[in-house]
């Protein structure tokens, strides 16, 4: 298992934090470059594991990639070698992350040929790819998994607009088939298209890019093919899954935080979700300010009823976040029902938290209630491990909260998603380093 942070829990936090750009975005625009002989020159990408993974694999395929400075990279795929998408090396490297399967799109709609190994990414419940492959075959690509090898394979001669009505609203799944249909004959139109701020992006660089795609936002996406697109400029938006940490950070540890720049606009129902567990928040210009506050009071439905947290496809809230609203409801003043109704293992990290003294039940793999603990009792430092990316978040929020001393153990988990989290977290005055 992969470093360990220490942390002395139980301090008040205080200052500025701004927050990196967004990891799933990252994800995306990065397989975009492949769409074009020309350069592309992306900014604010988050120096994190799993972006720096996909950039590797990028040059693998001989994109030339130059560092121009801190997050600011430009990308030049003149000189494709498609033959490492067959190699061994890209079995094993594109397994290591979920971002990797968007390399599908843009190689079958340029090459006519695409393969991959079944992605990584979060083991956090069955992810299946259906959705993808119905685009593509929609498309008209031909299809074959070859199960004992878990390798996908795609082929098209062309690839030809047509009406897609998706089976779900998969993000991937969406940016994919969106990247194919981009250089496709003809109009396509994606029906239940996920529109989650990371495919806005994806879809107004394209625009840049010379792709001509309406819809954007909505999730009905039209698109007319045409025969090239050329190079762009492009600038991630702040990481919103980074944002909610902060704001569940903050009330967690009574602190008092400011969140620089965080594109207010795009954060959808991100803020009122922390504001219904009772957390104040105050939007000042684009920043997110957050009062010290020794107690916060969970909201109940307009019936008196308990209230329930749940993730939905956007505009619906993020499954990425409902581990951190789930931990910071330990604290608050109430009771909350957290559902999470997209992943069937995501909440299994409560056993943690309970360790830690938080009243929780884990009703089923897909919910859980809260009675919070009011800031009465403080949560109790331990040892535990990372179980994925964003529960590892959790943990570590629940850890700087804590009286005493906690270790989290796998925290590559943390990595992949987090620019150099524990120097940030110092900057504001927490106690964290790596052993
Ligand atoms: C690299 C990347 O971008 N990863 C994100 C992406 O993963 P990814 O694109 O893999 O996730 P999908 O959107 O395909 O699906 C996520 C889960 O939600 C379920 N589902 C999806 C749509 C729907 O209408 N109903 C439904 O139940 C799926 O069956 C699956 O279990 O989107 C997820 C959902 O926001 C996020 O958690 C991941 O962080
Ligand atoms: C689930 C996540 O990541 P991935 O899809 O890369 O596993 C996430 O970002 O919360």
């Amino acid at each position: 298992m992969d470093g360990a942070f220490e942390i002395r829990g139980g301090k008040r936090l205080s200052g500025e934090i701004t927050p990196q750009g967004a990891k799933n975005e990252a994800l995306q625009i990065l397989c975009a470059v492949l769409l074009t002989e020309d350069e592309v020159r992306i900014t604010n990408i988050p120096d994190i594991k799993d972006v720096n993974k996909l950039i590797e694999i990028l040059q693998d395929f001989n994109v030339k990639v130059t560092k121009n400075g801190k997050g600011d990279y430009t990308f030049k795929a003149d000189e494709v070698n498609f033959d490492y998408i067959k190699s061994r090396e890209f079995k094993k490297d594109g397994a290591k992350l979920r971002g990797s399967v968007m390399i599908l799109g843009p190689m079958l709609a340029r090459f006519g040929e695409a393969y991959m190994p079944t992605p990584g990414g979060d083991k956090i419940g069955r992810r299946r790819l259906d959705t993808h492959f119905q685009g593509f075959v929609e498309l008209g690509a031909e299809f074959s998994f070859d199960e004992e090898d878990q390798y996908y394979s795609l082929k098209a001669k062309e690839l030809t607009g047509k009406f897609i009505l998706l089976e779900e609203a998969s993000v991937t799944g969406t940016a994919n088939i969106v990247m194919a249909a981009v250089l496709a004959k003809g109009k396509t139109r994606i029906y239940n298209a996920a529109c989650e701020p990371y495919l806005q992006q994806l879809c107004k660089m394209l625009n840049r890019m010379g792709a001509n795609i309406t819809g954007i936002g909505s999730n009905l996406i039209t698109i007319e093919g045409v025969d090239k697109l050329h190079g762009t400029e492009h600038t991630m938006l702040p990481d919103m899954v980074e944002i909610g940490s902060w704001i569940g950070l903050a009330a967690m540890t009574k602190s008092e935080i400011t969140i620089k720049n965080v594109n207010w606009n795009q954060l959808g129902v991100i803020p009122n979700t922390f504001r219904k567990l009772g957390i104040e928040l105050e939007q000042r210009g684009d920043d997110i300010y957050i009062p010290s506050q020794e107690h916060y009071k969970v909201q109940k439905f307009i019936d008196g009823s308990i209230l329930t947290v749940s993730d939905a496809p956007w505009p619906g809230f993020t499954p990425d976040l409902l581990s951190i609203i789930l931990v910071v409801a330990t604290q608050a003043k109430g009771s909350v029902l957290i559902h999470q109704k997209m992943f069937e293992s995501r909440l299994f990290f409560v056993d943690k938290l309970i360790d830690m003294g938080a009243q929780i039940i884990l009703c089923d793999p897909h919910r859980a209630t809260v009675i919070g603990l009011n800031q009465e009792t403080p949560l109790r430092g331990t040892t535990m491990v990372s179980p994925d990316i964003r529960a590892g978040n959790a943990l570590l929020i629940a850890a700087l909260s804590a009286e005493g001393k906690s270790v989290i153990q796998n925290i590559e988990q943390i990595d992949r998603g987090y620019e150099n989290i524990d120097e940030r977290l110092r900057a504001i005055g927490a106690e964290i380093r790596r052993i």
